[in-house]
This record gives C-alpha cells, sequence and structure tokens, in this order.
C-alpha cells in the first residue's frame, strides 16, 4: 500500500477506540476484552456477546499474540483489520419480523449437511439465514458472513503487485472466502474519498460499490480480503448478499484451490474510481490493464467539476509505469516501495487473522476475534527469501474453516423432533402453530409464529407429490401409512377428548409429560378455545400442506432457474452494480412464485386456525387467499 494514507487520514489516526476492542493510549498496550461481554464495537456499541468454544480459544491466541506484540506498539497507523462493516452515517438496519425471510430446509436424520446447504432458499437467493427463525437452527449453513466464518489465509508480498493475500486450506468451487469489509460510506463521501485519494497519489485505495448509494472503503479499515489482488483469470469472484437487512459483499471461491495459491478477483465492476492501472497478473489471458474510474465515478467527479472523459491511466503521470498499449510489464523493483511500507514486514508469510496489527504503527487494534481453529501453517513463499516469521508468534488464521463439521462435532438435532413417529403417540393428530422444539423435554417456543410445524404425515398419498422427498423425511415424509394417521387420530381423540376440558389438561401436568403437556400449553397458549380436531379438518389441513408443499417446490424451480439472473446481477458478471438491476421479467417471476408460496403458507396455517382454535376462527371465510389481493 502506497506509505501516505490520504483523505483525512490523520483523523482517522487520532482515534482511541477502534476494531473490535479498546486501545489503552496510556499504556500503549492492547487491552483485549476481558470477558466477550466487554467486547464494544468501533462505535461503542455492544456486539454480539455469544462465543463459541472454538472462538474462545482463537480469542487466546490473538491475545497471546497481542501480548508479544505489545511492546512494540505504537500509535494508530494506516490500516486497521475489522471483521465487520463499519457504518457511520446511518443506523445499521434493524431487520423487522416482516422482512425475513424463512426457508423451507429440513434437516435429515443424522446428516447435519442437510441444513441450509445449496438447496436452502435463501442461499439460492443470496440471503443469509436469520438465527432464530432458520428451520436448521444451529446447524444452519447459510450463516457464514454472521459467523465469520472466514477460510484460512495468509498474507504476503508479491514480486510485483505489493501484498497478496494466499489461501493457507484447500479451498472448493463455490467455498465463501470472506467478506469484504470496510468503512460503508453513502455516494458523496466516497466520491470526496476517491477524489482525495487521486489526487493525494495515493494508488491502493480500494472502493467498491455495494448498492446504489453507499461504497465500501476499506482504504484504512478492511478486512483481509482487501489485500486480494487483480487476475484477469481470477479463482474467485465478488457476491452481494443480504445479511439481517444489509447488503454486504462477499469473495467467494470459483474453482478448487489448493493451499498457497494466491486469491485474486477481476476487479472489473467492482473498482470504483481511480485511475486505469497495468495489469501484472501474469495470466495468459490478462488483458494488460484494469480499473479505472467506473461511470458512476465519472458521473460524480464531472459533477464535481472534474471533465468527463477517458480513464487516466496510473502510468501516464508515473515514470515507473509503462503504457499498457505496450503490452509492457512492470518490473518487480516497480512496484514495491511503495507497497512495502504499509504492512509489517515480519508479517510477511505469517498467518493474519481479524485482531492482528498489520502495521506495528497500528497499535491498539484489538478487535473481537472472529477466528476458529488454526490449521496447520502453509507458509506462502517469496522467490528465494524465506518467510520471515513463522516462529515468532503463534500462527493465527483469519477464521475457522467455512462448515467445518469435522472439527466441531456438533450434536445431530432433528427440526422439529417433536414429530417424529415414536414421540408423535403424545399428541397426535394435532396441528402446531408458533412452537418450535429444541428437543422433546426442552421447548423452545416462539410466539411469533414463524417457526411452524407441520402436519403429521399426508393421509393423501397423492401422485403429485414432490419426487425429490426422501422417504425418511421425517414431517414430511409422504410414505406414512394410512393406518399410521388414522392411530394420531385415534390418539388424539384420546388426548383431547371433548370430555376433558383444556385447562384441565394443562393443570394436570403430572398426568402429561413431556412434549404433551409441552404441546397441550403451547395450543392453550395459542388457542385458548381451541377444539378438538376432526377428521374432515385434518384432511384439509393436509390438503392445504400439500398446496404449500408444491408452491414451496416451485418457487425452488423458479429460484434454480434465477440462479444465472442472479448471478449476472450480484456476481463479477454484471456490468456495475449501481445501475444493472435485475430484469424485469425475472423479478416478477419470483414474486409469482414468491405470492404463491407464502399464499400456500398462509393458507395452511388459516386452515389450522380455522379448525383449531374454535367457534371465533370457524366462522371465517374458508377461501383461498387470492394471489393478488383484489
Ligand atoms: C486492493 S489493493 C490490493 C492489495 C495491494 N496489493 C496492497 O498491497 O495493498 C489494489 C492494489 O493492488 C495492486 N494490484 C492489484 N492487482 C494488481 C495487478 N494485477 N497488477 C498490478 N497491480 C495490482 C494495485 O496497486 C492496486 O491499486
Amino acid at each position: 500500500m502506497a506509505g501516505d494514507s490520504a483523505g483525512g487520514a490523520g483523523a482517522e489516526q487520532q482515534r482511541s477506540v477502534v476494531g473490535w476492542g479498546i486501545y489503552d493510549r496510556l499504556k500503549k498496550v492492547p487491552r483485549l476484552a476481558s470477558s466477550p461481554k466487554d467486547v464494544v464495537s468501533p462505535r461503542g456499541r455492544r456486539t454480539n456477546t455469544s462465543e463459541s468454544a472454538s472462538e474462545t480459544a482463537a480469542r487466546r491466541m490473538v491475545e497471546d499474540l497481542f501480548k508479544q506484540e505489545a511492546d512494540a506498539a505504537e500509535p494508530l497507523g494506516d490500516f486497521v483489520l475489522i471483521d465487520h462493516n463499519e457504518i457511520n452515517h446511518r443506523k445499521p438496519k434493524k431487520q423487522e419480523e416482516s422482512e425475513i425471510t424463512i426457508c423451507e430446509c429440513v434437516i435429515e436424520d443424522d446428516n447435519p449437511e442437510s441444513a441450509c446447504g445449496e438447496q436452502c432458499l435463501n442461499m439460492m437467493t443470496y440471503t443469509e439465514c436469520t438465527p432464530g427463525y432458520c428451520p436448521s437452527d444451529e446447524l444452519c449453513r447459510n450463516q457464514r458472513f454472521q459467523r465469520c466464518q472466514y477460510a484460512q489465509t495468509n498474507l504476503f508480498q508479491t514480486d510485483n503487485r505489493g501484498w497478496g493475500l494466499a489461501a493457507s486450506q484447500d479451498l472448493k468451487a463455490g467455498d465463501f472466502v470472506m467478506e469484504y469489509c470496510g468503512e460503508v460510506v453513502p455516494v458523496k463521501e466516497a466520491l470526496q474519498r476517491a477524489k482525495a485519494y487521486e489526487t493525494s497519489g495515493t494508488t491502493n485505495w480500494f472502493i467498491l460499490n455495494l448498492n446504489g448509494g453507499e461504497y465500501i472503503d476499506a482504504t484504512h479499515f478492511g478486512s483481509l480480503a482487501r489485500f486480494i489482488n487483480h487476475s484477469c483469470d481470477p479463482n474467485c469472484e465478488t457476491a452481494k448478499w443480504t445479511v439481517l437487512g444489509e447488503e454486504r459483499i462477499g469473495i467467494f471461491a470459483i474453482q478448487d484451490i489448493s493451499a498457497g495459491t494466491e486469491l485474486t478477483f477481476d476487479y472489473k465492476y467492482t473498482w470504483f474510481g481511480g485511475a486505469r492501472m497495468r495489469c501484472a497478473c501474469g495470466a495468459n489471458s490478462c488483458s494488460g490493464s484494469f480499473g479505472g474510474r467506473s461511470k458512476a465515478f465519472q458521473v460524480f467527479m464531472q459533477r464535481d467539476g472534474v471533465p468527463f472523459g477517458k480513464d487516466a491511466y496510473a502510468w501516464e503521470d508515473d515514470a515507473q509505469r509503462t503504457d499498457a498499449d505496450e503490452g509492457g510489464r512492470q518490473s518487480d523493483a516497480e512496484d514495491d516501495a511503495p507497497l512495502s511500507s504499509f504492512i509489517d514486514p515480519s508479517l510477511v508469510g505469517r498467518k493474519v487473522r481479524s485482531g492482528m496489527i498489520v502495521n506495528p504503527k497500528n497499535a491498539g487494534v484489538i478487535m473481537k476475534t472472529s477466528a476458529e481453529k488454526s490449521a496447520p501453517e502453509a507458509v506462502v513463499k517469496k522467490e528465494g527469501q524465506p518467510p520471515s516469521v513463522t516462529t515468532e508468534a503463534p500462527a493465527t488464521s483469519v477464521a475457522g474453516p467455512s462448515y467445518a463439521p469435522a472439527e466441531k462435532s456438533t450434536p445431530v438435532r432433528r427440526r422439529a423432533s417433536v414429530f417424529k413417529k415414536d414421540k408423535l403417540s403424545s399428541f397426535k393428530g394435532m396441528h402446531v402453530l408458533g412452537g418450535k422444539f429444541k428437543d422433546s423435554s426442552e421447548p423452545r417456543i416462539k410466539k411469533s409464529g414463524r417457526g411452524t410445524h407441520r402436519v403429521p404425515a399426508s393421509r393423501f398419498e397423492k401422485s403429485e407429490e414432490p419426487e425429490e422427498k426422501p422417504e425418511e423425511q421425517d414431517i414430511y415424509s409422504r410414505k406414512r401409512s394410512r393406518s399410521d394417521v388414522e392411530d394420531q387420530l385415534k390418539a388424539a381423540e384420546v388426548i383431547l377428548s371433548p370430555e376433558q376440558s383444556m385447562s384441565q389438561h394443562v393443570q394436570g401436568v403430572a398426568g402429561f409429560q413431556n412434549a404433551r403437556s409441552v404441546v397441550n400449553k403451547l395450543l392453550l397458549s395459542e388457542f385458548p378455545n381451541f377444539f378438538p380436531v376432526s377428521e374432515a379438518a385434518c384432511a384439509e389441513v393436509e390438503f392445504a400442506q400439500e398446496l404449500e408443499i408444491a408452491a414451496v417446490s416451485d418457487l425452488k424451480k423458479v429460484c434454480e432457474e434465477l440462479q444465472p439472473v442472479l448471478r449476472t446481477y450480484c456476481g463479477p458478471d454484471s456490468s456495475t452494480w449501481d445501475d444493472n438491476p435485475v430484469p424485469s421479467s425475472a423479478g416478477e417471476n419470483w414474486m409469482e412464485a414468491r405470492c404463491k408460496q407464502l399464499r400456500g403458507s398462509l393458507n395452511f396455517h388459516f386452515s389450522i386456525i380455522r379448525h383449531l382454535a374454535g367457534p371465533t376462527f370457524a366462522l371465517c371465510s374458508t377461501k383461498e387467499v387470492p394471489l393478488v389481493p383484489t
């Protein structure tokens, strides 16, 4: 990185509270949060205090590292590692319950891999699941941004492109590498910063377009993704995701990458402003240059009095650079100097993680650790020069592997285990709204009505049932026999015989153990006047469920078809993100399928309410909710 830091960097450097911790200026010793509760975000906000065992271990490792590095600590410098976007111009969005999209994933028996994977409706639409609302619960694999499930990486010095980032673990195509974090700034500020960086001659600034109105500036505050260099034949790409209502940018592998390989992505459409640079990626397909002012930036500059026109070429004003049109490549020596001053050279070849002081001048950068376990170190060696530090401090990694099921032997829990056949006997035939159970003895009841349990098996073995449903798929199993269901109905009659009032059921807890008691309590709290279920009611509810399942299946199909379109929109194939909306026809298809699915879900729930909740609801219309409100 160029040594200079433009754009009011001086003011930035005066911050005493940075990253995820607090810097004790007097002692010039980084002070780590003594407990997760002490962790404070840069803006003094409390952060998520939950910390897994592996995070604690990783945090301690970083703690040790900082203790060792504390002596070298000096006032703040240029760059601070963060593992969360910093938003200063507005409050972070608070996701309303109505905005939460809940996937339809079902965990198969003893198979955590079945939880929210590639087939997850949310994942397919570049949206992370919301904790507490995801049916896969803790097994959900679609909260990678939120859990900072970054790949393990190494910061290293390239021969001719300054610092770079390499994988220190094998990655598969599609793997999440890490989030591209930085300061989220509005358009106007992005413009001002870009202009300041340009006019001050800072070449390594990098501002990414986040959405139409906001940009991510990772020049002074950023994640390690900011050190990923450009390549015309990249092994990674950027993609825009929605996480808890906020848009965020992630780096994803687009091919299998082995440990030790440099990570690259094509800056093509993400680069915001800046002079066009000569490319030294070395790929056969290298176009010779990259970057240049984005259309948006050019327009901004023009508005700001800067003439609109051809891209500026960095090497036109810089004797050290040659013209791309000549097809020349920079020599190694040309590019090194400004970058080498940026980061503590002792970090070359060492794994770096959130919280590490990248520049020794950046003392005080203590951040929440997001890492999990460190893996065997894969050191990127500079040609003819061994990595300078691999022994002086414990090696740490950016974060734990993305889905590390092998390391974390999480006990497998099923979604809505109360519906398992052996447990059904206690409340068979009942349809439950709004409940979510951790297990049969430990209920976790949400009254919001979002965690929805399905009715038990359908009696209607219809031919149109979705073929892909595996036989053993818990509550979705379409293979249960009629006698099973009849048993359930009988049991329901026993439990809910009209002779027994509900209050007797609930008050006589001794007679209602575990799930039965839990379910009855739940029902009573949700539906004080509920009635026993008739066979006809069950039939209607089950039919509504069939329709809902079909709608979900349709939605999945539409999502699959939409993948290439979304990729074009969110991924690197897009032209600039700000002026390339999803085609309206694709959006309309999705909306129609989503409306159908919501309608199916609403009808399903409403059919339950209508039949279970007593006379008030029973009087309600039995008509289906129309697709389009009239
Ligand atoms: C986001 S930074 C990447 C990290 C950078 N190498 C550093 O040391 O800070 C972007 C800068 O890296 C350099 N760079 C990245 N990819 C390059 C490439 N293919 N050829 C030449 N320079 C490159 C350019 O100086 C660019 O401005």
